[in-house]
């Protein structure tokens, strides 16, 4: 009997300060079929992750210093690239990014990898359900992602700031170079979609550590909000000055 061979995927984690959950998460996402390489960023932590993930036996880049999501994003993706250049990960394998705070939680990525393996869409994105614990906010990131989102698009997501994604090798080509920052989901949807490619929300069972209402809480939030509201900005101003 002859059996299609797998998908293969290649993970992406960026990550802050994440010593007490990056070794479950690895591990969580290791059980998903045809992972073939896991790449932590370790985004300028000063806690250890960068030893924990080598310890696991990701491959991990290190930043000496902390540039935000979207360029630990980009060095995952620079990683990959040599990964596909010394022929340890497949031309056509698909790049799953996944945040470092799921843990055990993370196996349930695995749902965003077929309907991009299948060809059914270019990028797919987690939905979680109600997280546990209490939630801070009043949901004004949220909207203004999930408004802009609309207005470029005309798709109006479910969960906007989901960073849990796969993208397939021309969705890869099509969202970068990623938006700074906070804003590199809200950059990437409209990007892929302005691309003509097929964006899908799919749920999956995750749970990560929410943003709570402490002091700190709220300056990641308006760091949330102004990295947002850049990345629409940028793209509203491209659409009214037209293509390069
Ligand atoms: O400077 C940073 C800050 C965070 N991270 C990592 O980025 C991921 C997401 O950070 P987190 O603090 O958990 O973000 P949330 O507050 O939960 O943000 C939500 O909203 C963000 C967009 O605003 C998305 O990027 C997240 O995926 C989504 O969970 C984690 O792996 C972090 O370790 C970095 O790599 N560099
Ligand atoms: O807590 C969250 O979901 C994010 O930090 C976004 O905050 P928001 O509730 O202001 O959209």
């Amino acid at each position: 009997m002859t059996t299609t061979p797998l998908p293969s995927v290649a993970v992406v984690i960026p990550a802050k300060d994440e010593s007490a959950r990056i070794a479950e998460t690895i591990r969580g996402v290791r059980t998903i079929p045809g992972v073939a390489a896991v790449v932590v960023v370790d985004d300028g932590s000063t806690d250890g992750t960068d030893a924990i993930a080598a310890h696991e036996g990701a491959e991990v880049v290190r930043h000496a210093r902390n540039h935000g999501k979207a360029d630990a994003m980009m060095s995952g993706l620079g990683r990959v690239k040599g990964l596909r250049r010394v022929g340890r990960l497949d031309e056509d394998a698909s790049v799953l990014f996944v945040d470092a705070d799921l843990e055990a939680s993370a196996q349930a990525v695995g749902a965003l990898v077929a309907p991009v393996a299948r060809g059914e869409a270019d990028l797919t994105i987690a939905t979680l359900p109600k997280q546990q614990g209490s939630a801070g906010g009043h949901g004004l990131v949220v909207s203004l992602a999930r408004r802009g989102i609309e207005e470029l698009t005309g798709w109006s997501p479910v969960q906007p700031l989901s960073g849990m994604r796969c993208l397939s090798p021309a969705a890869v080509a099509a969202a970068t170079p990623f938006a700074r920052g906070w804003g590199v989901e809200v950059g990437m949807t409209v990007d892929v979609l302005d691309a003509g490619l097929t964006v899908l929300e799919v749920p999956c069972d995750l749970q990560h550590r929410v943003t709570g209402t402490d002091w700190r809480s709220q300056v990641h939030r308006a760091a949330q909000y102004r990295d947002v509201a850049l990345a629409l900005g940028v793209r509203r101003l491209r659409r009214r000055l037209g293509p390069a």
